[in-house]
């Protein structure tokens, strides 16, 4: 599995290569483009052990290391001449950046750091590709100068012989073992012993260290972050891709199976006629939809953010960090339960292999843990909140996609309730601010108790996690709104089109509404009547839906090769292919199964010996 993951990754590797230097040679972004639609990662089922090479060691490299190191090590990398990860996660701390334990000891003697991980729990665990596929790595460790810590420092580390990739000395290196999924990337640990390198192997391009050891500290820490904040976008991106695919596949099938009756009498209708399964199935699309808009919109804003770092203007950082940290959790989470009623929706054949949603959902669900587990990053975006939140009160201005906290701040009470699309959404934002209002209130209690921050946030979490949580719905419901009422291009669309859209709109609102109704309910006065009505534009929309559930997944364009599915291929002969997998099972080679005389003949004759003496 693991070779055949590297040859279709090696694959990916040259055509990303390809499309880079023919698209935007010395490469801003195309990756969106090709995980989208090409969806190689579909192609490499185990997951590709050469994304963390691409998505972050190459990155990390121009991003964090000066013109001179980019030339050393960035240009070998991006050509892939040399095969890296990003070695920053312990086995024991992965969260808790502060807490890593390996760490890196100038030696001015020689001007070069002495790299170790100290203990067990120092071990790098879980990089990808670091097993058996790399040769470098960026490896992470607490910087130490005469004995003084320093911080966090990225050093550029090879791992093993260019030319015969035995580790090298000093080097304990390995694969962590089987997983729930992408068993291909082959995620390593990466011990280190005195391991020397020379001090130009820091990563310096925000922070140096001098020959003669002295630390000249970055002008914003938090920079050494933005490899993760880029991976965060990706996974925006990619997890939407997820979606997208399972959401075909359940299509496609829910209009080829037939099951049920709905009127006595009446043939058997495709399962999609059943307002239920439509209520599973059409909803998914359109929150695949919406989160591949939301991830081009965050995608943007990293790009032109990552420009900024480059001129050293990094005040935009912490809007990109929130948005990536929201969107992050919002489309991991969400896609990793879609993906699951999805397959569901799909009966018994749901749970086969050879339809494909196992492995989609496998390789979704991980993206709720790396890059920042998810509840430790609401929790983080909650903290932005709370500090935003003294912004409001202090009456100043908020970046903007947090602008609807500083409007909503200012209304005394919510307007009279219409259920236009303007009303479903302000009233999202304003349950929002309403609970960034009260964690705020939690918070700075605490605070004002002598709490620390740390232990005000930690005793304040529900609150601060539940209004993270809102500000992303409102947040991604927002960007919905404007790019189906508001876009530039609206006119460029034909009616029809834009009908269909403005459907996949008004189901996205009402559902988050309903997901919601309780924390809207705390804030916002609404009758039966206007709840009963919306429950009938629900049923009444998903109705509206129905026709067009195959069009807008065919329009996702996944070929049937990358859904690599049974049940959502594009001729539909379903059962035809799930008995064609089911005959290459291994155990139907033989008519008779070996264990038959191995195990269970012995095992039957045994019990009806014991049967016949019971009996005598
Ligand atoms: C061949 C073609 C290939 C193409 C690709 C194919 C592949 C397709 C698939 C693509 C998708 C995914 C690929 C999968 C790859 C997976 C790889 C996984 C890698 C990893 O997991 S790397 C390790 C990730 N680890 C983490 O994220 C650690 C999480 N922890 C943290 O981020 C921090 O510790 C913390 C934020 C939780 C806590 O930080 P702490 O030190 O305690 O301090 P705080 O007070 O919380 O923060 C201090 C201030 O800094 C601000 N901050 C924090 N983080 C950031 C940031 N990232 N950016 C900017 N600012 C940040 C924070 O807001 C505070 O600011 P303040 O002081 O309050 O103003
Ligand atoms: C498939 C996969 C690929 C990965 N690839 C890489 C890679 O290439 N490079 C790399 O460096 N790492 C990688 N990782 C590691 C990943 O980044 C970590 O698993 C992640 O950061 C979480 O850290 P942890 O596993 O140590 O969990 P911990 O940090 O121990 O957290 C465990 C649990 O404790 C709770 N928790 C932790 N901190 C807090 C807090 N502050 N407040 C409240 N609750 C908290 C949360 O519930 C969390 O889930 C990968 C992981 C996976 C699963």
């Amino acid at each position: 599995m693991a070779s055949m993951s590297v040859k279709h990754a090696i694959a990916a590797a040259k055509k990303l290569r390809s499309l880079q230097e023919r698209f935007n040679p010395g490469g801003s972004d195309i990756y969106p483009a090709l995980m989208g639609d090409e969806a190689i990662t579909a192609l490499i089922p185990s997951g590709n052990p050469l994304s963390v090479h691409i998505l972050m060691f190459t990155r990390a490299l121009r991003e964090q290391g000066t013109d001179e190191q980019y030339e050393k090590f960035g240009r070998r990398a991006d050509n892939n001449e040399i095969i890296g990860t990003f070695a920053q996660t312990e086995l024991g701390h992965g969260t808790y950046l502060r807490g890593l334990e390996a760490r890196a000891d100038y030696d001015r003697g020689t001007e070069e750091f002495v790299l170790n991980t100290p203990k067990l729990s120092s071990y790098k665990w879980w990089p990808g590709g670091l097993g058996q596929t790399c040769n470098y790595c960026i490896f992470v460790a607490q910087l130490y100068i005469d004995n003084e810590a320093k911080g966090m420092a990225m050093f550029v580390v090879q791992i093993r012989d260019e030319e015969t990739h035995m580790p090298l000395p000093g080097v304990h290196v390995g694969e962590i073992g089987k997983k729930m999924g992408l068993n291909g990337v082959n995620n390593g640990f990466l011990g280190l012993k005195d391991y020397r390198v020379p001090r130009l192997n820091m990563l310096m391009r925000h922070q140096q260290v001098l020959p003669d050891g002295r630390f000249v500290k970055s002008p914003v820490s938090q920079v050494s972050y933005f490899p993760m904040v880029f991976v965060r976008c990706m996974v925006a991106r990619q997890n939407s891709n997820y979606l997208a695919q399972a959401a075909t596949i359940a299509t496609r099938y829910s209009v080829i199976r037939r099951q049920s009756p709905i009127e006595e009498g009446q043939p058997e209708p495709k399962i999609l006629e059943h307002l239920t399964q439509q209520m599973k199935v059409i909803p998914e699309i359109v929150t695949a939809v919406v989160y591949r808009l939301a991830a081009a919109n965050l995608q943007n804003m990293y790009n032109e953010t990552a420009e900024a770092v480059y001129r050293k203007d990094f005040s935009r950082l912490p809007e990109l960090h929130a948005l990536a940290c929201i969107l992050k959790v919002a489309t991991s989470y969400d896609s990793t339960y879609g993906i699951e009623r999805l397959r569901q929706a799909c009966g018994g054949h749901g749970y086969l292999t050879a339809g494909n949603l196992g492995n989609i959902f496998a390789m979704a669900a991980p993206a709720c843990t790396y890059e920042g587990e998810n509840s430790v990053l609401y929790l983080q975006v909650g903290k932005i909140l709370m500090k935003n939140w003294s912004q409001v009160l202090a009456g100043r201005e908020l970046m903007p996609s947090m602008a609807y906290i500083s409007e909503c701040s200012k209304m005394t009470s919510f307007p009279q309730w219409t259920g236009s699309w303007e009303c479903l959404l302000k009233a999202i934002q304003y349950a929002c601010v309403g609970s960034i209002r009260l964690a705020f209130q939690s918070y700075n209690a605490r605070v004002q108790s002598a709490q620390s921050q740390t232990a005000a946030v930690n005793y304040s979490g529900l609150e601060l996690t539940k209004a993270a949580e809102l500000h992303g719905r409102s947040y991604v419901a927002g960007n919905f709104y404007q790019q189906i009422v508001n876009s530039p291009n609206k006119h460029q669309r034909s009616p029809q089109f834009q009908k269909v859209l403005e459907n996949m709109l008004e189901l996205h609102l009402i559902q988050i509404f309903f997901r919601h109704l309780g924390d809207i309910l705390r804030f916002i006065r609404i009758t039966e009547d206007e709840i009963s009505a919306l429950q009938r534009r629900l049923e009444e929309v998903l109705k509206e839906l129905r026709p067009d559930a195959v069009a807008i997944t065919d329009a996702f364009d996944f070929n049937d090769k990358i859904l690599s599915s049974a049940l959502g291929c594009y001729d539909g002969n379903v059962y035809e292919r799930l008995f064609e997998a089911a005959l290459k099972h291994p155990l139907n080679r033989k008519s008779v199964p070996d264990f038959f005389e191995a195990h269970l003949k012995p095992f039957m004759k045994e019990n009806a010996d014991n049967a016949k003496k019971s009996k005598l």
